[in-house]
């Protein structure tokens, strides 16, 4: 990046999506330089390792599985809540590791995933107009007009959840909990009589026996670190540029810029603008980092925003997240994929099969059926395969949770039993037996490109 980046010269460029109306300008600045004094959430060594596990996705030899929250919330914060996502990954990594005979990058939407860009910037019910609620780092949920006034403490008190949820993730995934001879233990969360559930156990009993056989003829030591532990990294949309500025700080080992508030940030669909302050800030720092991309975005925009992102091609600093829909996917999807591999840059290609496929509910909830985002993840398997690209990743909104916000699945959900547990703060997530039915569809797919590969050669 040039002379003329730093962490604050997004503030020179048109930025979206990041309020301008707090009350107290002083009161903002305050919390932006506390912040600042912080300490860094994660390492740049981190980092890095991140973009060479990237990297190998990018070259086909990997997957990512990118998952978590639409919005982490204040409320729902616990450690029982960030245990079940967490174990949720590590099943469906597992499922997809089998499947795919590939490793598998375990990617959270947590530890920072808070700030929302929304489609409108109020809010009406009944006769009451109020302003959107933007995510709890920015304003609250509550359908009051105080609620809906921006609070720069709400940054600290994010940053502050965003370090205890990543101090847990660091325990499970390195003090025991991921130790893959425990596998049958992540079984417990499953809700009885669930069929994911019983399959996953299946599975488990497989990869147990054989970790059983392999000690039984000793041959665990060399590998036994990645056995025993997991790496597990943490990601969220680069949204509040003033947060994120705060987190960016100078690596001393090879004097770049690392923003320290996650392993990975990506770009949202709403703030992919080439001369914006959110392509502009990404440009600077050296994180691997995503960009979500929708119907509207053209081949040549694409290729612009590659060489904007990505000037050096190094494998895996950049990921392409598509999210398109169902019913768009078939259409805006091939010629992006065409564009990026003629264009010679390596990229990972990942789907988001959320974003794209909303709908309102009769009864006025805001869902997502299940079947539109299978629908999607296998048209973006079969484009991929068609246009010789890598099918590398699934970016999903998902919990550990048994909620009912995404109607259908095994356990066919309907739209009257949305209100039986609709506790997200924004976008419907899968449950954890969604997301694990999704994986086990997603492997089935996978293992038929690998027969046919295997085959053809
Ligand atoms: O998570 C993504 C967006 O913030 C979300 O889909 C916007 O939702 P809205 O259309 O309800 O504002
Ligand atoms: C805002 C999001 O998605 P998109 O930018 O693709 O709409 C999101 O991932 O929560
Ligand atoms: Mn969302």
């Amino acid at each position: 990046m040039n002379k003329s980046w730093s962490p604050h010269s997004w503030r020179a460029r048109p930025a979206l999506h990041i309020p301008d109306d707090y009350p107290d300008a002083a009161a903002l600045r305050a919390a932006e330089a506390e912040i600042a004094t912080l300490p860094p959430l994660v390492f740049a060594g981190e980092a890095r390792r991140l973009t060479s596990a990237l990297g190998k996705v990018a070259n086909g030899e990997a997957f990512l599985l990118q998952g978590g929250d639409c919005a982490e919330s204040f409320k729902e914060f616990s450690a029982d809540n960030i245990r079940d996502t967490f174990r949720l990954i590590l099943q469906m990594a597992v499922v997809l590791t089998f499947a795919g005979g590939k490793p598998v990058v375990k990617l959270g939407r947590i530890a920072g995933q808070f700030g929302k860009p929304r489609s409108s910037p109020i809010e009406t019910i009944g006769d009451v107009t109020l302003p959107s609620y933007r995510g709890d780092n920015i304003n609250g949920m509550e359908f009051t007009p105080e609620a809906r006034i921006p609070d720069p403490q709400r940054l600290v008190k994010a940053y502050h959840q965003s370090s205890s949820t990543l101090n847990l993730l660091r325990a499970f995934a390195n003090g025991g909990y991921a130790d893959l001879y425990n596998i049958h233990k992540w079984t417990l969360g499953f809700v009885s009589g669930s069929p994911q559930g019983e399959r996953y156990r299946e599975l488990a009993e497989k990869i147990s026996e054989t970790l059983n056989f392999m000690s039984a003829i000793g041959i665990t030591s060399d590998k036994a670190q990645e056995i025993r532990q997991v790496d597990f990294f943490t990601s969220h949309e680069a949204l509040l540029l003033n947060y994120e500025q705060a987190l960016t700080r100078v690596d001393s080992t090879s004097g770049d810029w690392y923003d320290t508030s996650a392993h990975f940030l990506w770009i949202g669909e709403r703030t992919r603008q080439l001369d914006g302050a959110h392509v502009h800030f990404m440009q600077g720092i050296k994180n691997p980092i995503g960009v979500k991309c929708g119907p509207t975005l053209e081949p040549d925009d694409l290729k612009r925003l590659i060489d904007a992102l990505n000037p050096e091609g190094i494998p895996g600093r950049l990921t392409l997240i598509g999210r398109f829909g169902s019913d768009k996917v078939g259409e805006r999807l091939p010629r992006l994929m065409k564009a990026s591999r003629e264009h010679g840059v390596p990229v990972v290609w990942s789907i988001d099969p959320m974003h794209g496929n909303v709908v309102k509910a009769a009864n006025g909830y805001k869902t997502r059926p299940f079947d539109r985002i299978l629908s999607e993840v296998r048209s973006f398997i079969d484009i991929a395969a068609s246009e010789n690209v890598h099918p590398g990743g699934l970016h999903l909104e998902m919990t550990g949770q048994n909620v009912t916000e995404c109607l259908g699945g095994a356990h066919a959900l309907s739209e009257d039993e949305l209100s039986h547990r609709y506790h997200t703060h924004c976008d419907p997530r899968l449950n954890a037996d969604q997301a694990l039915e999704l994986s086990f569809l997603v492997a089935e797919r996978l293992q038929g490109l690998k027969d046919k590969v295997t085959k053809a050669a």
